[in-house]
């Protein structure tokens, strides 16, 4: 009997998400935790047949005892969707569904029923045609469930980690949204949950500039002289170590990242590129800053793969695993 349970939320219905559950369910016994489902059974099964797979599920509540772990086998705590779902073809009055099943996810956690929860993708225009007017992703939305003031999106790959300034904004308000006491909690959150859940004691972190070679002197924007550098010397006076603010452009090779334990990007488009060039397929999303684990896949809902079974889980088999590893630290 595994001692962790981790919860995995089945994310958009059209999405891939469901059909990446059933994949996982087919190799339950290769990881050293009790996997569940959070997801309409209905829709399990008919993703499983329609890609001819095997599943068996057994339907629980959060607390109940799990069934033992083997291949093929899933446990599912049931959270039924509004509307039949069609892989590709979004439905709108689905929306809700995918936030009940992070709401439950998310109580499990929080109740000790569960020890990590997984997400697969969602979708967030979906939530927000919905009604769910400002949704703008997991990250945010669990925060605000989790009732904390800041938390920090961080994507992971083997040998490198890439964690966000701000995150689902407009481009066109991002300098306005950097600011010395966001940046600030962002990055003691970074170095606190870096040690807290990766070992990592007295983290090296790369900030990268907003602006074009870090603004050149001010010549090129004045985020850097404004806000960046006087925030860096003011937490490296507190024994933070930090580099930076260096050119995005060039902070993203090898001798830059040499000994870096993660890399401290100002927007989305500036350091998840790089991220999912070096490492898609088998990178992790990871919420920091929060009271429980949550990590995800590094892709989205892929609506183009929805029902194909081209669709490759490994970003999910990782996120597990982190997800794992983080909830063993934790518990230390
Ligand atoms: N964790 C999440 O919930 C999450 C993450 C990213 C994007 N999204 C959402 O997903 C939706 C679509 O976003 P997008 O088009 O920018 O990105 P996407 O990742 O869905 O698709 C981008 C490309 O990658 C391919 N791809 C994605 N996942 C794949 C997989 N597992 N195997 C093989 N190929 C894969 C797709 O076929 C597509 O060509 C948006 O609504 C976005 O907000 C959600
Ligand atoms: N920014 C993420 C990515 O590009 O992979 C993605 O949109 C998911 O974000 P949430 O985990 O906040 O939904």
């Amino acid at each position: 009997m595994n001692s962790q349970v981790i919860a995995l939320t089945a994310g958009e219905p059209a999405g891939i998400g469901p059909e990446l559950l059933v994949m996982l369910a087919a190799q339950a016994e290769t990881f050293p935790a009790q996997l569940v489902a959070v997801a309409d059974p209905e829709l399990l099964v008919s993703r499983a047949q329609l890609l001819g797979l095997p599943l068996t599920l057994h339907e629980v509540s959060p607390g109940d005892p799990l069934p033992p772990v083997r291949n093929g086998h899933l446990a599912v705590w049931p959270v039924a969707s509004v509307v039949p779902s069609e892989p590709g073809v979004i439905d709108a009055r689905n929306g809700g569904h995918v936030l009940a099943m992070l709401d439950v996810a998310i109580a499990a956690c929080q109740a000790g029923h569960a020890s990590a929860m997984v997400t697969a993708p969602l979708s967030k225009a979906a939530v927000i045609e919905a009604g769910h007017v400002g949704f703008t992703g997991h990250t945010e939305y669990l925060r605000d469930v989790c009732g904390v003031e800041e938390v920090v999106m961080m994507l992971a790959c083997p040998g490198l980690r890439v964690a966000l300034a701000t995150t689902h904004l407009p481009l066109r308000e991002v300098a306005d949204a950097i600011t010395p006491e966001g940046l600030t909690r962002v990055l003691g959150i970074l170095a606190h949950d870096l040690t807290r859940y990766f070992g990592r004691e007295a983290p090296r972190i790369a900030v990268c500039g907003l602006n074009p070679h870090a603004g050149e002197g001010g010549h090129l924007g004045h985020e850097e002289i404004d806000v960046i550098i006087p925030t860096l010397e003011a937490l490296r006076a507190k024994g933070m170590q930090l580099e930076g603010p260096l050119p995005a452009d060039t902070l993203f090779t090898p001798r830059h990242l040499d000994g870096i334990d993660a890399v401290l990007a100002m927007y989305h488009d500036q350091g998840l590129p790089v991220l999912k060039y070096a490492g898609f397929g088998q990178a992790a999303n990871i919420t920091l800053g929060l009271p429980i684990v949550r990590t995800s896949v590094d892709h989205g809902t892929a609506l183009d793969l929805a029902g194909t079974g081209r669709a490759d889980v490994g970003s999910l088999v990782q996120a597990v695993h982190v997800a794992i590893e983080m909830a063993a630290a934790a518990r230390d």
